[in-house]
Formats: structure tokens, C-alpha cells, sequence
């Protein structure tokens, strides 16, 4: 039985006469081919990038699992549809909270149209993009039963400033309410999520690395998602935190070069993360 995720914070979504992703109850993510070259580019990059051995093992994990492609009733209602087959990263958790980051300063690629490029150096002007070398572009973080959760709308998120993204980092690990800006995040759970052998910057830096290295690639407009369980937090129980790319739609070849776009970008998202693990208080 497909339905409609209930856990996306960004991207396309599937709703009355709208295309989006759709999952069901064995794990797995369908997100719909889109119609221009987008969707063949996402599908060309999963099936070289699942049998490139220049790949290492360990940077897998940091990739969801590719299933191939399926023809599935499309969610708006359009008929069959060519669906791109993911694990789900989500669906397993219960009330997670979610950051989608997109990464690079720049989203656009060197050989894309000059309609394209000035579409997306508008977007990564307004945003944080050009300046900080990456954006939230979506987000929702569980505050408590009664609170529920913290998700602005894609408006509010694109209107993010410097201090909003730093906030919003601390807001993410935090064990106050989101939804209250009187109350300063307290960064209560930046030890166990950002920090430690298995946290969130330990998994940046060993992605980092790689990129520090690999040329065979090169991954404008993709997302970093970040994500964790804030309920095994207060169960005493492993909250999981995991970073996982997604969205490969504009990936290109690398040529022999590094991906100094994405590169440069993750940087900058580490050296947010670790200043709110060397000073939470801050
Ligand atoms: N494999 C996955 N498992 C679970 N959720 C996912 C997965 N991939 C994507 N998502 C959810 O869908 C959202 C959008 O994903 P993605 O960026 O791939 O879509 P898109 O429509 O191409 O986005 P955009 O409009 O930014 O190009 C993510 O923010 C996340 O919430
Ligand atoms: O950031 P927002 O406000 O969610 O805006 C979307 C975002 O910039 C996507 O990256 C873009 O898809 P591409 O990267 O694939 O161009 C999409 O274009 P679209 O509406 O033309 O699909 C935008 O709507």
C-alpha cells in the first residue's frame, strides 16, 4: 500500500494533482522520475555510483541503498510512472527530527543552461547559499507530545539569515521547545548527536575525506539530511543520529577534478556543527 511520506521536509511533495515521493510498509522510498533530464541524470548516477569499485565501502553508508526503478500509479494522479526505488532513511524512527542541508555555494552546474544558471544564482543570492556555501532547505525537529513539531514552512526556511542557521544547529539538539524563540536552545544533546565516534561530525569529516580525495563526481544542488530520534533521547535509549545524502538529479562528472563546490560547503557546515559542540553555551 503506497502513501505519502510522513516525514519530508523539502524536495517536491506529493499532494492534490502535485508528483512527489511516495513509500510503504517494506522500507523503501519511490521518488518519482522527474520529466526533464533530472530524472534520467538521477538514475544514470545511482546505477554508476552502485558499481563504481572506486568507490570505498565505508562511504556507502552515507548513500541510500539503490533498488533499481519501478512503473508506479503516480500521486498525482497522472497513471503509471517511472519511480526511482530508495531505502527509506526515515520511515524506521519514530518522530524524528530532520535537517536536509544543501550543500555548495553554488547549485548550479558549469554546463547548464543561462536560463537555469540565473534561476539558481537568484535562489543561492536570497539565500544563505553564496555566502555561507550551504542552505537549510527544509526542517522539522520534535519538541515533546505536547509540543509536537517544529516545521517551517519552505517560505520561512528560505528566508533564513546567518543567525537563523546557527540557530536552528542549536535548536536541532536541544531538549527546550523549538517552537518557543523566547527560550534560548540549550544544546542539552549536542554531546550525543554532533559529538562522539558515532555523532553527526564524526560522519561529516569521514565524508570530508573522501571528498578531499575523490574526482569522479561532482554533487551540485545535492542534500545532506541529517536525522535522529529525540524520543530514545529521553528513553536512555541510542537516538541513532545519521547523515545521509540525497537528491543526485544535477550530478556531473567529475573529470579528474575535486568538488571544490561541495567541499568547500561541507567545510563550512562542519565548522557550524563543531563550534556548538566546543561551546554549546555559547
Ligand atoms: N531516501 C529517502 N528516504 C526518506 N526520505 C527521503 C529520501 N530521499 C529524500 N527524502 C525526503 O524527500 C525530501 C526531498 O528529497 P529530494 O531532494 O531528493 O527531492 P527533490 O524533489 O529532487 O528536491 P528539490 O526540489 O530540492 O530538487 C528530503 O528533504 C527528504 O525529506
Ligand atoms: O528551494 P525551493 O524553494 O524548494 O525551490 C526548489 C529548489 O531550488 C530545487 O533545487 C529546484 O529543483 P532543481 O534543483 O532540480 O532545479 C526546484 O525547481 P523546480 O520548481 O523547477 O523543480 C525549486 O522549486
Amino acid at each position: 500500500m503506497f502513501k505519502v511520506p510522513d516525514h519530508q521536509v523539502a524536495g517536491h511533495m506529493a499532494g492534490a494533482g502535485a508528483l512527489g515521493p511516495l513509500v510503504d510498509d517494506s522500507g523503501h522510498f519511490y521518488k518519482p522520475l522527474q520529466s526533464d533530464e533530472r530524472g534520467t541524470n538521477e538514475v544514470a548516477f545511482y546505477t554508476s555510483f552502485s558499481t563504481d569499485t572506486r568507490v570505498p565501502d565505508q562511504i556507502r553508508k552515507f548513500f541510500p541503498v539503490f533498488h533499481g526503478t519501478r512503473d508506479l500509479e503516480a500521486s498525482d494522479g497522472s497513471g503509471m510512472h517511472p519511480h526511482l526505488v530508495l531505502e527509506d532513511i526515515i520511515s524506521s524512527r519514530i518522530n524524528p527530527s530532520i535537517l536536509d542541508i544543501k550543500i555548495g555555494s553554488s547549485t548550479w552546474y558549469p554546463e547548464a543552461s543561462e536560463a537555469y544558471i540565473i534561476k539558481c544564482l537568484k535562489k543561492d543570492r536570497e539565500t544563505c547559499s553564496l555566502t555561507l556555501g550551504f542552505r537549510i532547505s527544509g526542517l522539522q525537529f520534535y519538541g515533546s507530545k505536547e509540543t509536537g513539531f517544529w516545521k517551517p514552512d519552505r517560505k520561512s526556511v528560505n528566508s533564513f539569515t546567518h543567525d537563523d542557521v546557527r540557530s536552528a544547529l542549536r535548536k536541532f539538539v536541544s531538549s527546550n521547545s523549538p517552537t518557543n524563540s523566547d527560550i534560548e536552545p540549550d544544546c542539552s544533546y549536542a554531546s550525543t548527536i554532533y559529538g562522539g565516534p558515532d555523532g553527526i561530525l564524526a560522519q561529516l569529516l569521514e565524508l570530508k575525506l573522501w571528498f578531499e580525495d575523490q574526482t569522479i563526481f561532482h554533487f551540485y544542488s545535492c542534500s545532506v539530511m541529517m536525522v535522529y530520534d529525540k524520543e530514545s533521547i529521553l528513553k536512555g535509549e541510542n537516538p541513532n543520529p545519521q547523515i545521509k545524502l540525497v537528491d543526485f538529479a544535477h550530478v556531473m562528472e567529475g573529470k579528474g577534478v575535486i568538488d571544490h563546490n561541495f567541499l568547500g560547503g561541507l567545510c563550512s557546515l562542519i565548522k557550524f556543527i563543531s563550534d556548538v559542540v566546543t561551546d554549546p553555551n555559547k
